[in-house]
């Protein structure tokens, strides 16, 4: 036992420990570095970077890390790049973890929800802010075990470095024990030295992982430091609570009243119907013609046409699978198009006027000007943000309104919705009607001038059907804003559309004003479908 406490407080190990250390850090801070560039590599469209990631990765995977080591320390020199056997060892180490960094990141961002990205993109989000403020967060957070897990190994797999003669603990403890033949005192100090090392990395890893989870009832969190949390500001506070359960919860929706919501100082945040885009189509907001749309080699688009005029509201009904989804995500090009163009205000989106598609960043400022909100069925909230968050986030990003005025601004629109008493909480710790509001809220921040609401109601219990519809029925009766939504709520429909586009295997069949839809329909299909709906509706 003496002799293990002896070498376990020996300056000799000690300092190879320090060594060890030094090549962990320069392992794991370089390999980091380089997995993210890595990453970003394997996730380009740009083919040949991927590629060449891809050629990388599986270079540094498939070889030991010994001789990869070996190779630094040796042939760089012929290069004329010389360094020291420290240094050579900690490339080495970096060069190695990159290549497995990079595969963490690059499947924690293709984990994060494809809703919230969809829902970031139609909020106008260029691809690097919806990288910054969406998918990087979220990946990273997903990413903190699996990093921890290569930090530990990073520090295990230093100990090869001795092979370059990198005076670590594994090469010290070797040496000493081939000079006092004391194998077992000497190897025991030195494993108690890296448990201890690697159990504080584990420590530090989980404490990250605490910190990095917003929401859990007691936690500290990265995402709600006390210093990142806007200041309260002078009637700021939420106007109106709700009870969960209410029918009815929802408050005069004023600001959309007067022409859309309108920042907190009265002035527009983008746009206002008060000053619209000049139009060159008479008075459609929408114009779709002649839409084709297929995934693979299966038509769901067949030609569709599709006017919408401003201010009216005009439900989508149809069979599942009709394509209603698609054609409301083919107004604001969160799907391309395979023929036919969409006009909002006279002006093509997603395409050029030669037909070819426009870059994601310009898509995204038209999606902007458009003025084209939308709410999804599966709400698509951005779940490692608060309420608040969720509805004032996009307004800082993408408008550029100022944190203080958008808080505000977010604050008064979940006064609207009725859940001015959560808007601290995180999506996750609502209801699935409450999380509708707040997607209501948030698409209505921007003040669109049309708002595509794709199966608003379809996601929810029964229960919570009734207090969106309610937010939803005073959008389309008070406030003059354009709609169009894809529902199977038939008497919802009826009571607020002025139109109806009925849709069949991607064709509209029938369109007309809803009364006539609703009592008279035409067609033999929108009669059978509007019969079995209504018994099912009974
Ligand atoms: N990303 C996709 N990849 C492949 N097929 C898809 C995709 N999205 C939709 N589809 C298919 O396209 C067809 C139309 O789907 P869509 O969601 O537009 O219909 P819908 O009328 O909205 O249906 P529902 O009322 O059930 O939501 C369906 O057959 C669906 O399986």
């Amino acid at each position: 036992m003496s002799e293990f406490l002896h070498y376990l407080t020996a300056p000799y190990l000690w300092q190879g420990l320090l060594i060890t250390l030094q090549l962990t850090a320069i392992g794991f801070v370089g390999g980091l570095l380089g997995g993210v560039l890595l990453a970003a590599m394997l996730l380009s469209r740009f083919r040949p970077l991927a590629i060449v990631a891809r050629i990388w990765t599986t270079l540094y995977r498939g070889t030991p890390l010994i001789l990869q080591l070996v190779f630094v320390f040796t042939v760089l020199p012929h290069a004329g790049v010389v360094l020291s056997p420290l240094l050579a060892g900690g490339v080495a180490l970096a060069l190695n973890e990159a290549s497995f960094f990079a595969e963490i990141i690059r499947s924690a961002v293709r984990e994060v929800d494809p809703g919230q990205k969809a829902a970031g993109r139609a909020l106008g989000l260029t691809p690097a802010a919806l990288m910054r403020r969406i998918i990087a967060p979220q990946a990273l957070r997903a990413s903190i075990p699996a990093l921890g897990n290569e930090a530990v190994a990073t520090m295990k797999n230093s100990a090869l470095a001795s092979i370059i003669a990198v005076p670590e603990l594994t090469l010290r403890t070797q040496q000493l024990a081939s000079a006092t033949f004391d194998y077992f005192s000497i190897y025991f100090a030195t494993a108690v030295m890296y448990l201890v090392l690697t159990g504080a990395l584990t420590g530090v890893q989980m404490l990250i992982e605490r910190w990095a989870t917003p929401g859990e009832p007691g936690k500290a969190s990265f995402w709600s430091r006390p210093w990142r949390k806007p200041l309260p500001l002078a009637g700021s506070e939420p106007v109106a609570t709700q009870d969960d359960d209410a029918e009815d919860p929802v408050p005069t929706p004023a600001a959309a009243k007067a022409g859309g919501p309108t920042s907190a100082t009265g002035a527009p945040l983008s746009r206002t119907q008060a000053d619209p885009p000049p139009r060159r189509f008479g008075d459609a907001v929408i114009e779709a013609r002649d839409l084709h749309k297929s995934y693979g080699t299966t038509p769901v688009l067949r030609g569709v046409d599709l006017d919408v005029r401003q201010g009216e509201v005009v439900a989508l009904l149809g069979p599942s699978g009709s394509g209603k989804s698609t054609l409301l995500r083919t107004l604001n090009h969160l799907e391309g198009l395979n023929g036919g163009s969409v006009l909002i205000d006279g002006e093509p989106i997603g395409y050029d006027l030669r037909g070819a598609e426009l870059s994601e960043r310009t898509i995204a400022r038209q999606r902007v000007s458009s003025g084209v909100g939308m709410v999804f069925q599966q709400f698509n909230l951005f779940t490692h943000l608060t309420v608040r968050e969720n509805v004032a986030g996009p307004l800082r990003w993408v408008h550029g309104v100022g944190k203080a005025e958008a808080d505000t601004r977010a604050d008064e629109l979940l006064a609207m919705v009725g859940l001015s008493d959560r808007a601290d909480a995180r999506p996750r710790q609502l209801s699935g009607g409450q999380q509708q509001r707040v997607g209501i809220a948030r698409a209505l921040a921007g003040n669109p001038r049309v708002l595509l609401l794709d199966e608003p109601t379809s996601a929810l219990d029964p229960e919570r059907v009734a207090e969106v519809l309610a937010v939803i029925r005073r959008l389309a009766t008070e406030s003059g804003l354009t709609m169009v939504i894809a529902t199977h709520q038939l008497r919802f429909a009826r009571e607020v559309a002025d139109r109806v586009a009925f849709l069949r295997d991607g064709v509209i069949v029938e369109q007309g004003p809803a009364a006539q839809i609703f009592d008279a329909p035409e067609q033999p299909a929108t009669r059978r479908f509007m019969r079995s709906m209504a018994v099912a509706e009974v």
